[in-house]
Protein backbone atom coordinates (compact mmCIF):
# COMPACT_ATOMS: atom_id res chain seq x y z
CA UNK A 1 0.00 0.00 0.00
CA UNK A 2 1.46 3.48 -0.56
CA UNK A 3 -0.30 6.21 1.18
CA UNK A 4 0.04 10.08 -0.41
CA UNK A 5 -1.75 12.76 1.79
CA UNK A 6 -2.54 16.17 0.85
CA UNK A 7 -2.67 19.34 2.54
CA UNK A 8 -6.28 19.99 1.89
CA UNK A 9 -9.28 17.71 0.67
CA UNK A 10 -9.72 20.58 -2.56
CA UNK A 11 -6.15 19.61 -3.57
CA UNK A 12 -7.31 15.59 -3.12
CA UNK A 13 -10.20 16.01 -4.99
CA UNK A 14 -8.65 17.75 -8.17
CA UNK A 15 -5.37 15.24 -8.09
CA UNK A 16 -7.77 12.50 -8.09
CA UNK A 17 -9.48 13.42 -11.16
CA UNK A 18 -6.45 14.13 -13.06
CA UNK A 19 -5.25 10.73 -12.11
CA UNK A 20 -8.78 8.88 -12.75
CA UNK A 21 -9.11 10.49 -16.35
CA UNK A 22 -5.57 10.05 -17.12
CA UNK A 23 -6.50 6.18 -16.71
CA UNK A 24 -9.30 6.43 -18.68
CA UNK A 25 -7.95 8.47 -21.51
CA UNK A 26 -5.14 6.19 -21.86
CA UNK A 27 -7.00 3.23 -21.96
CA UNK A 28 -9.57 4.64 -24.13
CA UNK A 29 -6.41 5.42 -26.87
CA UNK A 30 -6.01 1.48 -26.80
CA UNK A 31 -9.23 -0.10 -26.27
CA UNK A 32 -12.54 0.24 -27.39
CA UNK A 33 -14.03 0.84 -23.70
CA UNK A 34 -12.49 1.58 -20.26
CA UNK A 35 -14.41 1.00 -17.01
CA UNK A 36 -14.55 2.96 -13.85
CA UNK A 37 -15.69 1.23 -10.54
CA UNK A 38 -16.64 4.47 -7.53
CA UNK A 39 -18.01 4.25 -4.21
CA UNK A 40 -20.80 5.64 -2.53
CA UNK A 41 -20.95 7.23 1.33
CA UNK A 42 -20.19 10.97 2.00
CA UNK A 43 -16.88 11.02 1.12
CA UNK A 44 -16.99 10.88 -2.98
CA UNK A 45 -19.30 13.32 -3.97
CA UNK A 46 -16.84 16.88 -4.46
CA UNK A 47 -14.48 14.32 -6.97
CA UNK A 48 -17.82 13.83 -8.83
CA UNK A 49 -18.44 17.32 -9.09
CA UNK A 50 -15.26 18.08 -10.35
CA UNK A 51 -14.69 14.55 -12.60
CA UNK A 52 -18.17 14.89 -14.64
CA UNK A 53 -16.81 18.09 -16.21
CA UNK A 54 -13.90 16.42 -17.61
CA UNK A 55 -13.82 16.61 -20.98
CA UNK A 56 -13.15 13.30 -22.04
CA UNK A 57 -15.14 10.45 -24.32
CA UNK A 58 -17.61 9.37 -21.61
CA UNK A 59 -19.61 7.67 -24.54
CA UNK A 60 -16.90 5.10 -24.47
CA UNK A 61 -16.60 4.55 -20.41
CA UNK A 62 -18.93 1.98 -18.40
CA UNK A 63 -19.65 3.42 -15.02
CA UNK A 64 -20.65 1.07 -11.88
CA UNK A 65 -20.37 1.42 -7.98
CA UNK A 66 -18.36 -0.47 -5.91
CA UNK A 67 -21.31 -1.11 -3.90
CA UNK A 68 -25.09 -0.26 -3.42
CA UNK A 69 -27.29 -0.47 -0.83
CA UNK A 70 -30.33 -2.46 -1.74
CA UNK A 71 -32.75 0.66 -1.93
CA UNK A 72 -34.77 2.20 -4.24
CA UNK A 73 -33.03 5.04 -6.34
CA UNK A 74 -35.25 7.82 -5.02
CA UNK A 75 -34.10 7.11 -1.49
CA UNK A 76 -31.39 9.46 -0.36
CA UNK A 77 -29.28 6.20 0.90
CA UNK A 78 -28.91 4.62 -2.64
CA UNK A 79 -25.03 5.26 -4.01
CA UNK A 80 -26.56 5.09 -7.91
CA UNK A 81 -28.83 8.38 -6.70
CA UNK A 82 -25.33 9.91 -5.54
CA UNK A 83 -24.07 9.00 -9.06
CA UNK A 84 -26.56 10.53 -10.88
CA UNK A 85 -26.97 13.54 -9.09
CA UNK A 86 -22.92 14.35 -8.80
CA UNK A 87 -20.89 12.32 -11.42
CA UNK A 88 -23.80 11.41 -14.39
CA UNK A 89 -24.35 14.53 -15.14
CA UNK A 90 -22.50 17.79 -17.74
CA UNK A 91 -19.94 15.51 -19.54
CA UNK A 92 -19.81 12.11 -17.59
CA UNK A 93 -23.92 11.93 -18.59
CA UNK A 94 -22.95 10.31 -21.59
CA UNK A 95 -21.11 7.24 -19.83
CA UNK A 96 -23.00 4.32 -19.43
CA UNK A 97 -23.85 3.32 -15.96
CA UNK A 98 -25.26 -0.48 -14.88
CA UNK A 99 -26.69 0.26 -11.26
CA UNK A 100 -27.43 -2.96 -9.61
CA UNK A 101 -31.23 -2.15 -7.86
CA UNK A 102 -33.47 -4.00 -9.61
CA UNK A 103 -36.15 -4.37 -6.44
CA UNK A 104 -35.73 -7.87 -6.56
CA UNK A 105 -34.08 -10.21 -4.11
CA UNK A 106 -30.86 -9.07 -3.04
CA UNK A 107 -29.40 -12.27 -2.09
CA UNK A 108 -30.03 -13.46 -5.69
CA UNK A 109 -27.73 -11.16 -7.46
CA UNK A 110 -25.10 -13.06 -8.67
CA UNK A 111 -27.72 -14.75 -10.74
CA UNK A 112 -29.05 -11.28 -11.90
CA UNK A 113 -28.10 -10.40 -15.51
CA UNK A 114 -26.37 -7.49 -13.52
CA UNK A 115 -23.71 -10.11 -12.40
CA UNK A 116 -22.55 -11.13 -15.76
CA UNK A 117 -22.56 -7.60 -17.01
CA UNK A 118 -19.87 -6.34 -14.27
CA UNK A 119 -18.25 -9.70 -14.67
CA UNK A 120 -17.86 -8.77 -18.59
CA UNK A 121 -16.21 -5.73 -17.27
CA UNK A 122 -13.36 -7.39 -15.90
CA UNK A 123 -10.55 -6.69 -15.68
CA UNK A 124 -11.86 -3.31 -14.87
CA UNK A 125 -10.19 -0.07 -16.21
CA UNK A 126 -9.69 1.94 -12.01
CA UNK A 127 -11.29 0.95 -9.04
CA UNK A 128 -11.97 4.01 -6.53
CA UNK A 129 -12.42 2.49 -3.27
CA UNK A 130 -14.03 4.41 0.38
CA UNK A 131 -13.71 3.42 3.38
CA UNK A 132 -15.45 3.53 6.73
CA UNK A 133 -14.13 3.67 10.10
CA UNK A 134 -15.29 0.25 10.73
CA UNK A 135 -12.40 -0.99 8.00
CA UNK A 136 -15.50 -1.77 5.49
CA UNK A 137 -14.45 -0.64 2.13
CA UNK A 138 -17.10 -1.49 -1.14
CA UNK A 139 -19.77 -3.34 1.13
CA UNK A 140 -17.23 -6.06 2.62
CA UNK A 141 -18.40 -5.53 6.39
CA UNK A 142 -16.46 -6.93 9.48
CA UNK A 143 -18.98 -9.80 10.65
CA UNK A 144 -21.18 -9.97 7.17
CA UNK A 145 -22.93 -12.65 6.29
CA UNK A 146 -21.36 -13.30 3.03
CA UNK A 147 -17.68 -12.35 3.71
CA UNK A 148 -15.93 -15.34 3.76
CA UNK A 149 -17.30 -15.58 0.22
CA UNK A 150 -17.04 -12.23 -1.22
CA UNK A 151 -13.49 -12.82 -0.17
CA UNK A 152 -12.89 -16.25 -1.64
CA UNK A 153 -11.16 -16.41 -5.71
CA UNK A 154 -13.89 -18.08 -6.58
CA UNK A 155 -16.52 -15.34 -5.90
CA UNK A 156 -18.49 -14.52 -8.20
CA UNK A 157 -18.43 -10.44 -9.41
CA UNK A 158 -21.37 -9.68 -7.81
CA UNK A 159 -22.23 -10.58 -3.88
CA UNK A 160 -25.02 -10.08 -1.62
CA UNK A 161 -24.17 -9.05 1.95
CA UNK A 162 -26.22 -8.24 5.25
CA UNK A 163 -23.92 -6.66 8.02
CA UNK A 164 -24.66 -6.44 11.68
CA UNK A 165 -25.64 -2.93 12.50
CA UNK A 166 -26.24 -2.18 8.60
CA UNK A 167 -30.14 -1.58 7.75
CA UNK A 168 -30.69 -2.39 4.19
CA UNK A 169 -29.11 -5.30 2.39
CA UNK A 170 -26.19 -4.73 0.40
CA UNK A 171 -24.39 -6.02 -2.91
CA UNK A 172 -20.48 -5.72 -3.51
CA UNK A 173 -18.03 -6.43 -5.84
CA UNK A 174 -15.83 -9.06 -4.99
CA UNK A 175 -12.30 -8.89 -3.63
CA UNK A 176 -11.19 -10.76 -6.80
CA UNK A 177 -12.88 -8.17 -8.86
CA UNK A 178 -11.05 -5.16 -6.96
CA UNK A 179 -7.64 -6.56 -6.94
CA UNK A 180 -8.06 -7.40 -10.56
CA UNK A 181 -8.30 -3.93 -11.65
CA UNK A 182 -5.71 -2.41 -13.50
CA UNK A 183 -5.39 1.00 -11.26
CA UNK A 184 -6.88 0.46 -7.41
CA UNK A 185 -7.19 3.73 -5.38
CA UNK A 186 -9.14 4.59 -2.27
CA UNK A 187 -10.00 7.47 -1.00
CA UNK A 188 -10.07 8.64 3.16
CA UNK A 189 -10.86 11.71 4.82
CA UNK A 190 -9.79 12.40 8.60
CA UNK A 191 -7.50 10.92 11.26
CA UNK A 192 -10.11 8.11 12.13
CA UNK A 193 -10.49 6.58 8.77
CA UNK A 194 -6.60 6.92 8.50
CA UNK A 195 -6.15 5.33 11.93
CA UNK A 196 -8.18 2.51 10.99
CA UNK A 197 -6.61 1.98 7.50
CA UNK A 198 -2.87 1.73 9.32
CA UNK A 199 -4.69 -0.81 12.12
CA UNK A 200 -6.19 -2.63 9.29
CA UNK A 201 -2.73 -2.89 7.84
CA UNK A 202 -1.48 -4.52 11.15
CA UNK A 203 -4.08 -7.04 11.46
CA UNK A 204 -4.01 -8.30 7.82
CA UNK A 205 -6.42 -10.55 8.57
CA UNK A 206 -9.52 -9.32 5.95
CA UNK A 207 -12.00 -11.12 8.13
CA UNK A 208 -11.56 -8.87 10.71
CA UNK A 209 -10.56 -5.67 8.68
CA UNK A 210 -11.97 -6.13 5.28
CA UNK A 211 -9.98 -3.71 3.97
CA UNK A 212 -6.62 -4.90 4.20
CA UNK A 213 -8.29 -7.67 1.34
CA UNK A 214 -7.01 -5.15 -1.09
CA UNK A 215 -3.79 -3.01 0.25
CA UNK A 216 -1.69 -4.88 -1.94
CA UNK A 217 -1.38 -2.71 -5.06
CA UNK A 218 -3.18 -0.33 -3.63
CA UNK A 219 -3.05 3.70 -3.47
CA UNK A 220 -4.35 5.71 -0.63
CA UNK A 221 -5.40 9.44 -0.99
CA UNK A 222 -5.82 11.19 2.36
CA UNK A 223 -6.21 14.12 4.06
CA UNK A 224 -7.17 15.83 7.51
CA UNK A 225 -10.66 17.58 6.20
O1 LIG B 1 -21.67 2.48 3.03
C1 LIG B 1 -20.70 2.84 2.38
O2 LIG B 1 -19.61 3.24 3.05
C2 LIG B 1 -18.33 3.46 2.43
C3 LIG B 1 -17.69 4.62 3.17
O3 LIG B 1 -18.61 5.71 3.12
P1 LIG B 1 -18.32 7.16 3.76
O4 LIG B 1 -19.68 7.77 3.92
O5 LIG B 1 -17.66 6.91 5.09
O6 LIG B 1 -17.45 7.87 2.78
C4 LIG B 1 -18.45 3.72 0.92
O7 LIG B 1 -17.18 3.64 0.33
C5 LIG B 1 -19.41 2.71 0.30
O8 LIG B 1 -19.47 2.88 -1.09
C6 LIG B 1 -20.77 2.94 0.91
O9 LIG B 1 -21.76 2.10 0.36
Amino acid sequence: MKLKEYTDSDIMWLRLTDLIAGELNRALMQHERASLAVPGGTTPGPIYDVLSAVDLDWSRVDVILTDERWVPEDDPRSNARLLRERLLVDKAAAAHFIPYYTGGDASKIDMMDVAGEVQNLTPLTMVLLGMGADMHTASLFPGADNLARALSDTAPALVAMRAPGVDEPRVTLSAEVINGAMNKHLVILGDEKRAALLEAENIGDPMRAPVAAVLDGLTVHWAKD
